[in-house]
C-alpha cells in the first residue's frame, strides 16, 4: 500500500479578483522527497506556497496536511499546525528586526515551549553565521539575512519545508552549501521539501520538477 502522502493538493485553484492564477492543480510531496517547483516570474508559485501553507485561502479544491483538510481547521488550528508541522523560507526573508541572529533562530523552539541552545548553535553552524548569533538583522547582508530564514524554518526539523527561492541571494558557495543542508534535512530527516527555484543547479537536485504557468 502506498504511504499516505506528506501534503496532497487536490484540483486546487486561486484567483485574485476575476484573475485566476492556477486551477485544477494537484501535487503530492511524501516524505524524504525534494521537489522544485518552477516557473516564469509572476506564474504563481508563492502564491501556491502561501496557499500550501494555508497563509492564503484557496477558491476551490482541498489542501491536506499529513491528512489533515486545511479548510477544517480555524485560525488557530492552522497556526498551530504551521508551528508543529511546518518550516517556511519567505521570498522577503520576514527576519524580526528587534531579535538577534540567534533569536530569530530559536524563536520556532521557543513556540513549541522547547528551548534547545545546542540545536540553536548547530543549525547557525550549518548555514555558516556561528560568529553572528549576537548581531541584529539590520547588521547582515541580504545573503546572511536568508541564511538565518533557512536556519530558523529548519531548527524546528519540520515535517514539510516550503522555501521561495532561498538560495536567490547568495553566491555560488553558499547556494551549494544551502543547497546541501536542504538536502541532508530531507534525505536523512525525511523532510518533505518544495524548493521554488530558478537556478537549474538547484533544481537538479531535485527530485521531480513541478511547473507552473
Ligand atoms: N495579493 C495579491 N493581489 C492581487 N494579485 C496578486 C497578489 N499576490 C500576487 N498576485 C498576482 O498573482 C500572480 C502570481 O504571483 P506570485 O507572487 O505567486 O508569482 P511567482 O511565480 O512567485 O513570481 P516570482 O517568481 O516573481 O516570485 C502575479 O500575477 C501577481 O501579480
Amino acid at each position: 500500500m502506498r504511504e499516505l502522502p506528506l501534503l496532497e493538493a487536490r484540483a486546487i485553484a486561486k484567483r485574485y479578483g476575476d484573475t485566476p492564477v492556477f486551477a485544477e492543480l494537484s501535487l503530492t510531496l511524501q516524505a524524504g522527497e525534494l521537489v522544485a517547483l518552477i516557473g516564469e516570474s509572476g506564474s504563481g508559485k508563492s502564491t501556491l506556497l502561501n496557499c500550501l501553507a494555508g497563509l492564503d485561502h484557496i477558491d476551490a479544491g482541498q489542501v491536506l496536511l499529513q491528512g489533515q483538510d486545511l479548510a477544517l481547521l480555524d485560525e488557530a488550528g492552522l497556526a498551530a499546525l504551521r508551528r508543529d508541522k511546518l518550516g517556511f523560507v519567505f521570498q522577503a526573508f520576514h527576519v524580526l528586526p528587534h531579535l538577534t541572529v540567534r533569536d530569530n533562530v530559536g524563536l520556532p523552539l521557543l513556540l513549541q515551549r522547547r528551548r534547545d541552545p545546542a540545536r540553536v548553535e548547530a543549525m547557525l553552524a550549518a548555514v555558516g553565521l556561528a560568529a553572528l548569533g549576537e548581531r541584529m538583522p539590520r547588521q547582515l547582508s541580504g545573503g546572511q539575512l536568508q541564511r538565518v530564514a533557512i536556519a530558523r524554518a529548519l531548527v524546528h526539523r519540520p515535517a514539510l519545508l516550503l522555501a521561495d527561492e532561498p538560495t536567490g541571494n547568495l553566491d555560488a558557495r553558499h547556494a551549494e552549501q544551502v543547497l546541501q543542508l536542504l538536502l541532508a534535512q530531507v534525505r536523512e530527516q525525511g523532510v518533505a521539501c518544495l524548493l521554488v527555484t530558478h537556478s537549474e543547479r538547484a533544481a537538479a537536485h531535485a527530485d521531480r520538477c513541478i511547473r507552473l504557468g
